[in-house]
């Protein structure tokens, strides 16, 4: 996953030294990128380097006016290219008493709580370093603050790595950080890979693995139970026939394994697809317009299966039933395909439905998207190859092995965050669990580790690995920590 380069915003009164700043950290200007619509107006963005570390440096133009009728104007502009920014520069001239402009500005700087940095510029000797003293005045930490001049290329090195050290790493960095990594493991197999007592609990991990052993002995893993959902009239029997086609009377139930009269199944791909509930889907004279009813029917088919086809009426428009159907498919975890019906011709609009149905369905931002036509048969076939697909997924383990080189490059590349500078380490990461694939981080403080680093770790393991079509929850815990005491899961 490519995440969005940080920006740092450049702002102060004219003539403080910005642009010389500026054309210092761009020296090595890579490129000049265009306002994406819907942001500021005046907003330039370039691309720059700040200790190799690419970063967008925000631009507002020059604003050579001095006068005070249009200070009000000048400041609304460096708060709207702050407001954009993750970082914020707010330079000074350190050959003169701040002002009162400088600290209004500041304070409502401030107020935005962002990485704020006060430059003071043109400290161009050690004599001059005593004029930072009246810059305290602003009531900001010695870590913020930073005596420079840029013409002398004094301090600048300082206030660099201030900037770099909250941009992420570039990919040398990481290269290198993976090669030490890869040296220090060296003489280690997977095997061992966590024998040091202290961070690895053999015993815990033989636990949950015996669990799960269990588990999957009465859960076959070559039957698949599909159930398709959808509000009346979309095409759920339609597709059921289509699915089925000639294969439908082949169907012996496996030896030790009976296959419910409601059900109706074939085989595929050596698994067995059996359809959940198809006499409901089949009886006639069904009560219609009735949510609550369609609600009940949908969860107790959902129960029943560990993949679901969301079926959507593409030659109509969306209606909030819709909405809440799809909606309990991610309540139950299920494997998920999203099938736009009565594709019958004109694929032109594919496009625009499929946006429509991406931005209303973002719950099920996981899910692929397949339109088909039960009445032409169109798609029907790579339906199918889809189901079969995306329960592999579903019900697939990944190895431990795997799972903490992905994790410990995911770390590498964006830090765990320390919140209130608590020292978060992640030990070793785990999937004790499949169908959805539930993954445990086992760390020192789970209970610090914020939601949002979670999603991120989930995207990197979805950029990694071919999780499409199922939720993963990944589950931070201490070691020792079995499931039932920690209820603090995240899905995505
Ligand atoms: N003595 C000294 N002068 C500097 C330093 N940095 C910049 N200057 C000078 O300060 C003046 C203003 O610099 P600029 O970089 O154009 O300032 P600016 O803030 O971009 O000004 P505007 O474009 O008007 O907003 C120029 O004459 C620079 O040569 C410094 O560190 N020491
Ligand atoms: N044009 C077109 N019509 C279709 C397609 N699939 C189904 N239909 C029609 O849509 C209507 C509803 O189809 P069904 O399969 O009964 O839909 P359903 O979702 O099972 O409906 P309920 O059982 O009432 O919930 C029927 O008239 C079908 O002929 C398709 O791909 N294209």
């Amino acid at each position: 996953m490519k995440e969005p380069l940080k920006k740092i915003a450049l702002i102060g009164q004219p003539n403080v030294g910005k642009s010389s700043l500026f054309n210092r950290i761009a020296k090595k200007r890579i490129a000049i990128v265009s306002d994406l619509a819907g942001t500021t107006r005046d907003i330039r963005k370039h691309e720059v380097e700040v200790l190799g570390r690419k970063a967008l440096m925000l631009d507002t133009g020059g604003i050579d006016e001095t006068n005070d009728a249009i200070f009000s104007n000048v400041k609304r502009k460096a708060i709207e290219c702050a407001k954009e920014a993750d970082i914020i520069l707010f330079m000074v001239d350190g050959k003169r008493i701040p002002d009162d402009k400088d600290k209004e500005l500041f304070y409502e700087l401030q107020d935005l709580g962002k990485r704020l940095a006060l430059v003071v510029n043109k400290i161009d000797n050690d004599k001059e370093k005593e004029r930072l003293w009246s810059f305290y005045e602003f009531g900001i930490d010695d870590e913020n603050l930073f005596g420079i001049s840029v013409s002398h290329n004094r301090g600048t090195k300082k206030l660099f790595e201030w900037i770099a050290k909250d941009l992420p790493p570039s990919e040398e960095e990481i290269a290198l950080a993976l090669q030490t990594l890869k040296e220090e493991k060296k003489g280690q197999d997977d095997d061992d890979y966590f024998e040091d007592e202290e961070e690895f609990e053999e015993e815990y991990i033989e636990e949950i693995y015996e669990e799960d052993d269990e588990e999957q002995e009465e859960d076959c893993d070559d039957k698949i139970n599909v159930a398709i959902i959808g509000r009346t009239n979309v095409g759920k029997s339609s597709i059921l026939n289509a699915l089925l086609g000639e294969e439908r009377s082949v169907v012996s139930p496996i030896a030790g394994t009976t296959i419910d009269p409601v059900d109706e199944a074939f085989e595929y791909e050596g698994k067995t697809i059996t359809f959940v509930d198809t006499a409901g889907l089949r009886r006639r004279g069904k009560i219609e317009g009735i949510e609550k009813y369609a609600l009940m029917r949908t969860k107790e088919m959902l129960e029943k299966a560990n993949l679901a086809l969301v079926v959507l009426d593409a030659s109509e428009t969306l209606v909030d039933l819709d909405e809440k159907i799809a909606g309990l498919v991610d309540e139950y975890g299920l494997g998920t395909i999203i099938v736009l019906n009565k594709w019958d011709e004109n694929m032109d609009t594919f496009k625009k439905f499929e946006e429509t149905v991406r931005s209303k369905f973002k719950f099920l931002y996981y899910a692929p998207i397949i339109a088909v036509s039960a009445k032409t048969g169109r798609s029907i076939g790579r339906l199918k190859d889809k189901i079969i697909e995306i329960y592999n997924n579903y019900s697939q383990r990944i190895p431990t092995a795997t799972l903490n080189k992905i994790v410990e490059e995911a770390v590498i590349r964006h830090a765990l965050p320390s919140p209130n500078g608590n020292y978060l380490r992640i030990y070793y990461t785990t999937q004790f669990e499949s169908k959805p694939p539930r993954i445990a981080l086992i760390m020192n403080k789970p209970n610090l580790l914020h939601f949002s680093y979670k999603r991120y770790l989930i995207n990197y393991l979805r950029d990694n690995i071919n999780f499409e079509g199922t939720p993963i929850h990944i589950l931070a815990r201490k070691k020792g920590q079995r499931e039932e005491d920690n209820e603090e899961s995240f899905q995505g």
